[in-house]
């Protein structure tokens, strides 16, 4: 971690287009990037191989403190293959059961704890792009640009429905705004750090936004604010 590394937080529930944006910016600005949630993912699918209970929070903290992860072949903003205890998991971590069982997780105090340094060690020159729930509010507070993205729930799901037909899976477009609605309650409920904009974030409602348009907003903040060089 390197304390003088400016960060630009991205927050705001699933299908807001957090990780889109957020890898983007990076690879613009040719800053490092960090999705969060892949982490909480990986927690999640670890602890089913591993026979551990999404509610053992004794047992997942050992988990998560000892998570075996390597984000390999990452370049600047380009998500990076992700290996979990030596398995290539990148795309086992994307379908919406190892999301559900990542926002149960995640509601875990001590989970969250585990994973907390894990994620500002990410924090390194000549910048970082932090993409989640509790970016600004918890694990960034000191973030010099904070967003908080949002869209309506219908239109994330339809967004969510169309990537994953793209990817061929067989989804339904009620199934996924009914479970997009269960993880913004858990997400948004939870005790601690819940998803909610940081006081000093700006709000970007997407719902009818292109994600070249949602750029443009946050370039012109990141210029108001000369962060990037
Ligand atoms: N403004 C936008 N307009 C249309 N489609 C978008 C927009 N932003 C993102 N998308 C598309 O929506 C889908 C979901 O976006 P993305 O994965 O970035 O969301 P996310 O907020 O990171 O979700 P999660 O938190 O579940 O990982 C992707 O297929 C992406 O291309
Ligand atoms: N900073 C974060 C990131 C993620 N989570 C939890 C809550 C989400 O539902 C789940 C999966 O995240 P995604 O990959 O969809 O961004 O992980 C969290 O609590 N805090």
């Amino acid at each position: 971690m390197n304390p003088l590394a400016p960060v630009i937080t991205i927050d705001g529930p699933s299908g807001s287009g957090k990780g889109t944006v957020a890898g983007r910016l990076a690879t613009e600005l040719g800053w490092k990037l960090l999705d969060s949630g892949a982490l909480y993912r990986l927690l999640a699918l670890a602890a089913r191989d591993h026979g551990v209970a999404l509610n053992d929070e004794t047992l997942l903290q050992q988990l998560a403190a000892h998570l075996d992860v390597q984000f390999v072949g990452a370049t600047n903003g380009q998500p990076a293959k992700i290996i979990l205890e030596g398995t290539d998991v990148t795309l086992d971590i994307r379908n919406e059961a190892v999301a559900a069982g990542a926002s149960a997780v995640a509601a875990l105090p001590a989970v969250r704890e585990a994973l907390l340094q894990r994620q500002r060690n990410f924090k390194e020159l000549p910048g970082l792009v932090a993409d989640g729930r509790d970016m600004g509010t918890v694990v960034f507070p000191d973030a010099p640009l904070k967003i908080f993205l949002t869209a309506s729930a219908e239109e994330r799901a339809r967004r969510r429905y169309l990537q994953l037909k793209a990817k061929g899976d067989d989804v339904s477009l009620p199934g996924l705004l009914d479970e997009i609605r269960a993880r913004d309650q858990r997400d948004t409920q939870r005790a601690i750090a819940p998803l909610k904009p940081a006081a000093d974030a700006i709000q970007l409602d997407s719902t009818e936004l292109s994600v070249e348009q949602v750029l443009e907003r946050i370039r012109s903040e990141i210029a108001l604010r000369d962060i990037a060089g």
